[in-house]
């Protein structure tokens, strides 16, 4: 996440090829392109679900409070949509156990890769789970209604399969690796649109609920019972899926979610998960005290995916090698603060590209091209150590740091102590790599937490502000 003054997009320019390249520079230049996203496309892996979005949610709700209220029921499809999904995947995984397959889920805090020793099982599931699932299908439909409204700037998602009838078509043992898609979004704005946009469909009640509200709230009991099911419950340890710490989960809100006049709260919306694509723009306004005038920041929030923060340095240094600095060096050296989120719970995860690499470790590189890049040595840099709630939460399972970085030696494996070990050595690189002197602002957070993460917010605005008098000597 960043801040960069000025009215142009700069990514779009910076992306594009230099006007006089000759066909040899043209493939020499394919050619690291190449290189440089198969190192992004691992590392993006990496940075994906680190809270940036979140964040931001955070910066609006307590900064821009009326914009935001404009916005809140738009969450809801949101907030629905997540609920579903944990549907969708409990199903999924129900019918992978009757059918041996293996499955991959992209979940947050836990192995993504979800292979089991054996796929197949002696789980017991019987004509009451198939009910329940035959049940539950018109959640299909749920699911395809939400996402047609959200839909316009969306990443296309793979269909799911959510078979009201798996113990009919009894399949073979074959072990297969299936991969369940995450729903995405181009831009924030279709979450307004969908606020102010007529709710549709022929379900309009009496209450004014539609159909997908409708609809889940009549699946209300049959989703609970799914997801309190001993066989489910089972079938989800085996397969190491802890769905209370992955994102966007809401099974345990069922009671008041899955209600026709469901109001989404604050606390929904900075759990929601909704991903995000390419780089997304907010304006954020500060006022000086009694005046009509203030600050006006600009913040991109980058999406964990093609167009990353790795992405953007891999091109500056393209464009470096390519002499072709001036044209886009201005604006770089006006992004004046980088807010840089490493989800220091994911320290036990490894990507699912490259299963040697340790996230942690991989945020940890990503941060050291931030602080070396040049062209961001005045950059004022602020990092969260986010997601402390999980990493304590994993600690107390008895998960041990030293296991998966050696590095961490004996130290004691309490939350103190783990994130005081990060603090440090993401300040060590910043002190050894940064070119030019300059302070870190390092603050352990969990952005879910809205309170303490306002309090965060509000001291990060004071020290940017401050920053930015002193470099323009106002101060
Ligand atoms: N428990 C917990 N969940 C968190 C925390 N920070 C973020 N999350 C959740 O993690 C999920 C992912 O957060 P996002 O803010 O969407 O992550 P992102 O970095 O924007 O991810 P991309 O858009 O894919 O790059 C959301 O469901 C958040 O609610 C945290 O500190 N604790
Ligand atoms: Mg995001």
């Amino acid at each position: 996440m960043g801040f960069i003054p000025g009215p142009n997009d700069p990514f779009y320019e910076l992306m594009q090829p230099p006007a006089d390249e000759t066909p040899a520079q043209a493939t020499a230049r394919l050619k690291r392109e190449q290189d440089a996203q198969r190192v992004n496309d691992m590392i993006d892996e990496g940075q994906s679900e680190s809270g940036k979005s979140t964040t931001l949610k955070n910066f609006r709700m307590r900064f821009s409070k009326e914009e935001w209220e404009t916005e809140r029921d738009g969450w809801r499809s949101v907030v629905q949509l997540n609920v579903v999904r944990s549907i969708t995947t409990i199903i999924r995984v129900v019918e992978a156990e009757i059918n041996g397959e293996l499955l991959i889920i992209d979940s947050d805090d836990e192995q993504s890769i979800l292979t089991v020793e054996s796929a197949a099982s002696d789980l017991k599931f019987s004509d009451r789970h198939q009910l329940l699932m035959i049940r539950l299908a018109p959640l299909q439909g749920v699911e395809a209604e939400l996402k047609r409204r959200l839909g316009a700037g969306t990443e296309p998602v793979q269909a799911t399969s959510m078979s009201a009838t798996p113990f009919d078509t009894p399949q073979e043992y074959r072990p297969r690796r299936k991969r369940l898609p995450e729903f995405a979004v181009r831009s924030w704005k279709v979450i307004e649109a969908e606020q102010r946009a007529p709710q549709t469909g022929d379900g309009s009640a009496s209450s004014g609920a539609d159909l997908p509200t409708i609809t889940i709230a009549g699946c209300k009991d049959d989703m609970k019972a799914l997801w309190h099911d001993k066989a489910v419950q089972q079938a989800l340890k085996r397969r190491k899926l802890l769905l209370p710490d992955s994102a966007g989960f809401f099974l345990n809100d069922l009671d008041r979610i899955a209600t026709r006049d469901y109001v989404v709260t604050d606390n929904d919306i900075v759990r929601a998960r909704l991903k995000t694509v390419g780089i997304q723009e907010h304006r954020l306004f500060f006022k000086h005290a009694g005046k009509p005038t203030g600050w006006e920041w600009r913040i991109f929030d980058v999406g964990g995916c093609r167009t990353s923060v790795r992405e953007i340095l891999s091109y500056l240094d393209i464009f470096i090698d390519l002499s072709q600095r001036s044209a886009w060096l201005p604006y770089f050296e006006g992004v004046n603060v980088i807010i840089f989120l490493s989800p220091v719970s994911v320290f036990d995860q490894r990507l699912e590209e490259d299963s040697r690499v340790n996230r942690l470790e991989d945020s940890i590189l990503l941060w050291t091209s931030i602080c070396s890049s040049k062209l961001l040595a005045r950059t004022q840099l602020i990092l969260f150590l986010n997601k402390c709630d999980l990493l304590r939460r994993k600690l107390k399972r008895g998960v041990t740091v030293a296991e998966y970085l050696p590095s961490y030696g004996d130290r004691r494996n309490d939350v103190m102590t783990v994130v005081k070990y990060f603090r440090e050595k993401f300040r060590d690189i910043q002190k050894q790599c940064s070119p030019e002197h300059r302070s870190v602002y390092i603050y352990p957070t969990t952005v879910t937490d809205t309170e303490a993460t306002g309090i965060t917010l509000e001291s990060v605005r004071d020290g940017v502000l401050r920053e930015n008098l002193a470099a323009s000597q106002l101060i």
